[in-house]
């Protein structure tokens, strides 16, 4: 391995209970809001087909007038707490909200700056009373913050001379001075979600990242940050020089999702996706494939049973009220979870060999795991192949609270047959294991 001073600190995952908790909520609320949501991705009845978040590079939108949208940017139709019933109801535990996009316009009354909500016909803070009613409803809130900062005239992409090295390192005590402020605003939040931090000027400077990041936990113990803060000192992102992960959790995954339990080296994980292809800002025209209510759960019942987290991206519009499309996914995605929610919250990866029907996930630390159908066979018969020393000693369907009697098919293996073959969303089955000395016949009826 290579000496480094700013790689990994720590192999293997957090075990404390800040991580704990974080890893046991599982799905998430994303909420790219900000001026982007004014113009929505059209300019002079043109329509960008980039991002709407990054409105502000088209060509087609000149920086000043981009820069003066602040000027009418009144929320009128804001209700926190319409926000987080939402939130609560769809089943999110914990939401992402963008305190400072690409854009540097902050949603807080910050000291540190004057392009920000104050300066705005609304003039109030938008992230107290958001982190408050979320914070009511039981749901935990971490802070979105950019480093790339285009508002900022120290922001600079890479150092040049001596002149960009002076910017940069006003620059990067403008970043401390922002952070420890949102820190102390709101010290009810869970953790930071860097992102923009891609460019040379961040990418070849990890002391300050690694120092930024030890600050930080010194000011607020337990804060959970992910793997895209730092960089070593090599340059290297999100796993350092020696392949070991820095931070507390791979936060490569944007709008993707691993394949296998391979592609997480057992490190904890979170996927970030977008309802379109990609746009995390308000869009007035979606345009392309939008994902449906059923999609979404196959993602996130995927990324709980690979042992990752699911957050799931909200872009509200200028006025601070969502689009249909949201509503009724939000909607839609809670009347499953009520249900099916504990097969989610506390859910891991269940060690057993992955079926063509769907997803294994176990209750972490317990012998209950859930199977969470959706491709029923035509055969109606779901294949149920449990690891070596491991016996089924029961089967029921959370609908309705149906028993199951398996088949057993010889060794560990076993069909459960269920009641019916239509259904329009997932099957959950909660499976009760024993893992003792190798047994090599179930207790239940032998195959005829
Ligand atoms: C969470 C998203 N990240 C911002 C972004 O600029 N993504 C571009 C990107 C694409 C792939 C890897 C890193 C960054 C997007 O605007 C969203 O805020």
């Amino acid at each position: 391995t290579i000496a480094l001073q700013h790689g990994a600190h720590r192999t293997g995952n957090r075990t404390d209970a800040d991580m704990a908790r974080w890893r046991s909520l599982r799905f998430g609320q994303f909420i790219h809001w900000g001026l982007y949501a004014i113009p929505g991705g059209e300019w002079n009845g043109k329509t960008y087909n980039g991002a709407a978040e990054w409105i502000r590079s088209w060509k087609e939108m000149p920086h000043e007038e981009y820069d003066k949208l602040y000027r009418q940017f009144n929320p009128v139709n804001f209700n926190p707490q319409q926000w987080a019933a939402q939130a609560k109801s769809m089943g999110a535990k914990y939401m992402i909200i963008t305190t400072k996009h690409h854009d540097g316009f902050c949603l807080w009354p910050s000291k540190y700056s004057k392009y920000t909500i104050a300066a705005t016909p609304w003039k109030k803070d938008l992230l107290g009373p958001m982190i408050d009613a979320y914070n009511k409803a039981g749901i935990d809130v971490h802070l979105y913050f950019s480093i790339i900062d285009w508002n900022h005239p120290d922001y600079r992409a890479s150092l040049k001379n001596a002149a960009d090295s002076a910017a940069g390192k006003r620059f990067q005590l403008f970043v401390k001075n922002q952070l420890a402020e949102l820190l102390q605003r709101y010290p009810t939040i869970k953790g930071f979600w860097f992102d923009g931090t891609w460019d040379d000027s961040w990418k070849n400077d990890g002391a300050f990242s690694d120092e930024l990041e030890q600050y930080l936990q010194s000011l607020h113990p337990g804060l959970v940050m992910g793997s895209r803060l730092r960089a070593d000192e090599k340059g290297a992102r999100h796993f350092d020089s020696n392949g070991r992960l820095m931070g507390d959790y791979e936060q490569g995954w944007e709008r993707k999702l691993p394949a296998t339990i391979e592609d997480v080296h057992g490190n904890d994980w979170e996927a970030v996706m977008t309802v379109p292809e990609n746009q995390w800002g308000y869009h007035a025209k979606w345009t392309g494939h939008v994902k449906t209510v059923n999609e979404i759960l196959e993602m996130l019942v995927k990324s709980v049973s690979l042992n990752g987290n699911f957050v799931l991206n909200f872009g509200p519009k200028a006025d601070g009220t969502f689009r249909t499309e949201e509503q009724q996914l939000a909607a839609g995605i809670g009347q499953w979870m009520k249900v099916n929610g504990e097969a989610v919250y506390n859910g891991t990866y269940a060690g057993f060999e992955k079926q063509d029907w769907g997803y294994y996930i176990r209750k972490a630390g317990t012998d209950s795991v859930y199977m969470v159908v959706f491709n029923i066979p035509v055969s109606g018969s779901l294949r149920v192949k449990l690891p070596a020393r491991t016996e089924l000693t029961g089967a029921s369907m959370l609908l309705g609270n149906t028993t199951l009697t398996p088949e057993w098919i010889g060794r560990n293996e076993y069909f459960l047959h269920l009641p019916g073959k239509t259904t329009d969303s997932p099957v959950v089955i909660l499976l009760k294991t024993v893992t003792g000395e190798n047994k090599d016949k179930g207790n239940f009826e032998k195959a005829k």
